[in-house]
């Protein structure tokens, strides 16, 4: 679900668009549901969900759900996400963290010191940080070169 092309898409904007991905969660066994929506440099969203597997392991977060979708179509320049979550039947009451996997993707496609994460709740109240902020000291393609 590619958007139109909006860089200038505000942050309230975005946090909406992850609360309508949060709807397509498939989350049968922690019931706690998650939407992403990833904004690319050049105005594109990307929506995520998370997705949940029997077996557990192969869930997939709904980060990295909008990460993949949107290296599959050749993105590769990133401006900012949005996270929004919690458990099914609720509007999302605290704000959503990023995993620690989610991040280390988010380390390979994005620059730590301008990439953005806002963390948001369903309702009102949001924060933003940087990459860096939210993975210090993290190890990405630059540590290979
Ligand atoms: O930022 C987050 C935090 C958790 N989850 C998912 C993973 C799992 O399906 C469920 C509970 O951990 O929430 C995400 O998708 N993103
Ligand atoms: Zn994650």
């Amino acid at each position: 679900m590619a958007g139109a092309g909006r860089e200038d898409m505000t942050d309230a904007e975005l946090i909406l668009e992850a609360k309508k991905a949060r709807k397509h969660a498939y989350v049968p066994y922690s019931h706690f549901q998650v939407g992403a929506a990833l904004l690319t440099k050049s105005g594109r969203i990307y929506h995520g969900c998370n997705i949940e597997n029997a077996a557990y392991t192969p869930t997939n977060c709904a980060e990295r759900t909008a990460f993949f979708k949107a290296i599959y179509d050749g993105e590769r320049e990133f401006d900012k996400i949005a996270v929004v979550g919690g458990a099914e039947g609720t509007d999302g009451d605290e704000l959503c963290s990023p995993c620690g996997v989610c991040r280390q993707v988010m380390m390979e496609f994005c620059d730590p010191e301008t990439f953005q994460i806002i963390l948001a709740n369903g309702k009102d109240k949001y924060i933003r940080r940087s990459l860096k902020e939210m993975l210090p000291f993290g190890f990405g393609p630059e540590n290979l070169k």
